[in-house]
């Protein structure tokens, strides 16, 4: 899936208390393209990613996947696409503390009233590592196994792109880093495409291609 940004600004406030969160933003991703978007508190990066991923809408500016324009879709279409087509990963891994890891990693696909192909199933879970604690509740993993789980539901409903909101900044820096091999890992095996906001420099390169957020402008800095 192609996803293209044009000039895409999202403004809050008026008068004084105008800010401009993000500001003219252009960018293309490619499928596969595995990118890092680093920028300081305040900068726009999630402002951003909310936008890139429909959660809300601009200000001004265009963004299409494969050539549609999703902010034409009505609520209820755009709710399904999102739900379908992208996956999610936010720093408080957001799981439902009543239901186990595996009822979490298959809400996705209940909403949409479909079946978890179990092999898939079974393999992501493998790939991370989380095959033994599907019976568990959130609150009996550790923060890396919760957040472990986050990423099997972000991939159950084969999403053609994960967007990661800080995926490591709620964990230390050696579940921090396994987390991080593993969704890179995932990457190269699925060739999904990856887009990882974060503010520490160790994991934005890890990324192919590394993007830097100021007042809300982004610029690439890998060369291409
Ligand atoms: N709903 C809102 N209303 C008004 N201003 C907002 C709103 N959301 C964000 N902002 C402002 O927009 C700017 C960008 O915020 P954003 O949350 O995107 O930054 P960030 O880089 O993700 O920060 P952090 O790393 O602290 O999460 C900030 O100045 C913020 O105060």
């Amino acid at each position: 899936m192609e996803i293209k940004a044009k000039e895409l600004s999202k403004v809050y406030g008026s008068g004084e208390s105008r800010i401009v969160a993000v500001d003219k933003v252009d960018l293309e991703i490619a499928a596969n393209d595995f990118i890092s978007i680093m920028g300081p508190s305040g900068s726009g990066k999630s402002t951003l990613l909310h936008l890139l991923s429909g959660l809300d809408k601009p200000t001004s500016g265009s963004l299409t996947y494969d050539g549609k324009d999703i902010y034409g879709f009505a609520d209820r279409e755009l709710s399904a696409f999102r739900r379908q087509r992208i996956g999610f990963i936010f720093q408080q891994f957001n799981l439902l503390p009543v239901l186990t890891a595996k009822e979490n990693i298959i809400m996705p696909l209940l909403l949409d009233k479909k079946q978890p192909d179990e092999a898939y199933l079974k393999l992501l879970t493998e790939l991370l590592g989380i095959s033994e604690r599907l019976t568990h509740l959130p609150h009996e993993l550790s923060g890396g196994q919760q957040q472990r789980v986050a990423i099997a539901r972000a991939l159950i409903a084969q999403p053609d792109i994960v967007f990661a909101d800080e995926p490591t900044g709620n964990l230390d820096s050696k579940s921090g880093g396994e987390v991080m091999d593993m969704l890179r890992d995932i990457w190269h095996r699925t060739g999904k495409t990856l887009v990882i906001i974060t503010h520490d420099n160790r994991i934005a390169k890890m990324a192919e291609r590394q993007f830097v957020i100021m007042d809300g402008v982004l610029s690439e800095v890998t060369a291409r």
